[in-house]
């Protein structure tokens, strides 16, 4: 469905941050991608997005959307795919809203720039997705501006944002560290209930092994750009290749040799 081929990645400043990366994704497979600070788990995602910033550019290797090659894409192209075929969720969704503005107008006129429909038609819609979302009091939240909602209830308005048009593929950018633990459960179960109803293909970037082994079919461990790791949560919990894999399972708590992710 989605698959990065070989890639290279560089910013203007000169050397490859990410080099010879490759990942197929299939259709609702969740695949996790971990690695420390500065590995360029960020700059793989925006790639896919057609987002570098500062220059940043593909220099190396192909990116495919149902076989077609995204690199290739005019601005239009894009437009028809972004948000809607392919979309993305941040550490803070809830920033991305208009603060001055109530969540369910940003919803609807957000809706309503992608799909011709009347304004009651995606105000239903939108209340739909914030109760797949697992938000209680929707018509609440629908009247609410953003500084009045929780941050888990921002980072949710966030992702129904992002499922409204059931896209192949979510691409997660941190998206519940910014969260405490319990929202961070809750958030992470849900998005895995969402990849169920919605069949989406998620690309979850965490620093967290633990918790990508609790959400991701597959994990990709990146370090300086490259791939050290990849296996199944199991495969790697039990038998990782690389000692910075070895390294980051350390970080995960045991008790009586059993690890608790
Ligand atoms: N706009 C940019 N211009 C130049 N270099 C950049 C830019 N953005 C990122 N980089 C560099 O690319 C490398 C990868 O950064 P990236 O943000 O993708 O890593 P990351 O794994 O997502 O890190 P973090 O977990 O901190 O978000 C780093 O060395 C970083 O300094």
């Amino acid at each position: 469905m989605f698959e990065f081929r070989n890639i290279s990645v560089s910013y203007q400043t000169g050397n490859p941050v990410i080099e010879n990366f490759s990942l197929s994704m299939k259709e609702g497979e969740i695949v996790g991608i971990v690695g420390e600070s500065g590995s360029g788990k960020t700059t793989l995602i925006h790639s896919a997005m057609g987002l570098l910033s500062c220059g940043g550019k593909v220099t190396n290797g192909k990116l495919t959307f149902f076989g077609d090659s995204i690199l290739d894409y005019s601005d239009e192209q894009w437009r028809n795919i972004r948000g809607k075929k392919i979309a993305m969720i941040y550490q803070d969704s809830g920033a991305m809203l208009n603060p001055i503005r109530k969540i369910g107008s940003q919803y609807v006129e957000f809706i309503r720039t992608h799909e011709k429909i009347s304004k009651k038609e995606a105000w239903n819609k939108s209340m739909q997705l914030l109760e797949d979302m697992m938000l209680s009091d929707v018509d609440h939240v629908m009247n609410s501006y953003p500084f009045q909602l929780s941050g888990g209830m921002r980072q949710r308005v966030g992702i129904a944002m992002a499922m409204t048009f059931s896209p192949n593929l979510l691409l997660a950018d941190e998206p519940t560290s910014a969260l405490d633990v319990t929202t961070q459960a809750q958030i992470v179960r849900q998005m895995k209930d969402l990849r169920e109803i919605y069949h989406t293909a998620i690309i979850f970037v965490t620093h967290n092994i633990g918790l990508a082994s609790y959400i991701a079919d597959r994990i990709v461990v990146m370090k300086s750009g490259k791939i050290v790791d990849t296996g199944t949560p199991e495969e790697l919990l039990n038998n990782p290749v690389s000692e910075y894999t070895r390294k980051l399972l350390d970080c995960v708590p045991t008790l009586e040799g059993k690890r608790y992710v």
